[in-house]
């Protein structure tokens, strides 16, 4: 293998969070990482260079991420190109892009060879599919195609010998949020203390009256993780987007000392902001009646301090927000009455600060970081 291309980029040292990205030619893997990681516009997509070379990137997050995108020109297996036993051991989640607005058959055998030689070498390995492009696709047609797809990879599993390979679908596009719903779940796998974590936050969904509550990697909108009741897509999309709006309504009430790195925020958020929409109108209308900042800590990142913000919608929904370590924010959905409000929210704070002193404390630990 090209040794430099594995040192170069740590991909042994931080095994288990890095992510293979495989997929056929203009399937959509480099669009998917600008999309997820970089908050490029999905449109910004259209014209991207076919990738020629093996790519990795690496992302600060709870965990620190490392994302490898294979060229979909690549013929893995040609011999002596790269030591692709070393690359399979050492990651992971292998995540498969298939185009389901493209005649997808090769693509189905190109990834029944490559999960075959995956297991073999690595059998702890998480395999992904992305049924990629829906966005193209009727409802309808969307539900069909994934239930073919699944059909095709398992027979072609069975002639293979392998019964019982785990393999996870999603069906995503970078047009809406399901390409942040896929990664929030893959990466979530990729998570040590991922069981821990889901505790700490069901019991303070219980103590505090949450109706959801997410751990949102603030710069790319994933959740590394969240409450153990199911996911409400319009749940993620109100919190994904309070992110940005909290961010924005946190430069009205900074000091002008800090006025500098807010309006860099601001800038950075104006390049993040791909999904802005109707929410941003409710808000707007919203009595916005707290936002206040919390005086004894100071974010390494941006070094300002950790941002707090509360808004209570007009159909009553309430979003909390709390900045957290490592670029991480956390975001509830609650609703309580207009009697309670003020107790209620001193609760929530109390709460979320014996949260955030635990996720300190666990990273102080952490497997990986
Ligand atoms: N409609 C639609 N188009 C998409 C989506 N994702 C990516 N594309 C488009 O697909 C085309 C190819 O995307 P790329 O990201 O370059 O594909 P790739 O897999 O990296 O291609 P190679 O670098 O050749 O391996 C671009 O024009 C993208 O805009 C999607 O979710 N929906």
């Amino acid at each position: 293998m090209d040794q430099s291309f594995l040192s170069a980029n740590n991909v042994e040292l931080d095994s288990n969070a890095t992510v293979l990205l495989m997929g056929l030619r203009r399937s959509g893997k480099s669009s998917i990482c600008k999309v997820v990681f970089h908050n490029t516009q999905p449109l910004d997509t259209l014209y991207l260079e076919s990738t020629t070379k093996p790519t990795t990137e690496n992302f600060k997050s709870l965990i620190d991420l490392a994302v490898i995108e294979l060229p979909g020109q690549l013929n893995l297996f040609e011999p002596a190109l790269y030591d692709y036993e070393k690359l399979f051991a050492s990651i992971g989640a292998l995540v498969y892009v298939i185009d389901s607005q493209d005649e997808y058959l090769s693509a189905l055998q190109n990834l029944a060879v490559i999960i075959k030689y995956a297991v073999s070498v690595n059998p702890k390995i998480h395999v992904e599919v992305l049924i990629h492009k829906i966005d193209g696709l009727s409802e309808d047609f969307r539900l069909d195609t994934q239930r073919d797809i699944m059909q095709r990879i398992g027979d072609d599993l069975l002639d293979y010998g392998l019964e019982g390979v785990q393999i996870s679908f999603y069906l995503t596009s970078i047009f809406d949020h399901s390409i942040y719903e896929a990664f929030s779940r893959i990466v979530q796998k990729l998570i040590y203390e991922l069981p821990a974590l889901e505790n700490l936050l069901d019991l303070l969904m219980q103590y505090s009256n949450f109706d959801k509550v997410f751990l949102f990697d603030i710069n790319s909108k994933i959740y590394v993780a969240t409450d153990s009741s199911p996911v409400d897509i319009q749940n993620y999309e109100v919190c994904a987007e309070f992110i940005d709006v909290s961010i924005d309504l946190d430069g009205l009430y900074e000091s002008p000392n800090n006025r500098n790195s807010l309006q860099q925020q601001q800038q950075q958020q104006m390049k993040r902001n791909s999904i802005a929409g109707s929410l941003y109108d409710d808000i707007g209308n919203a009595k916005q009646y707290q936002n206040s900042v919390s005086g004894e800590e100071v974010d390494v990142l941006t070094n300002s301090k950790p941002t707090k913000c509360i808004s209570k919608l007009e159909n009553g929904t309430v979003l909390y927000l709390h900045q957290m370590i490592r670029g991480l924010a956390l975001v509830a959905v609650s609703r309580f009455d207009d009697t309670d409000e003020a107790t209620s929210i001193s609760v929530i704070d109390h709460n979320v600060a014996i949260f955030k002193k635990s996720l300190e404390k666990m990273w102080e630990h952490a497997k990986y970081k």
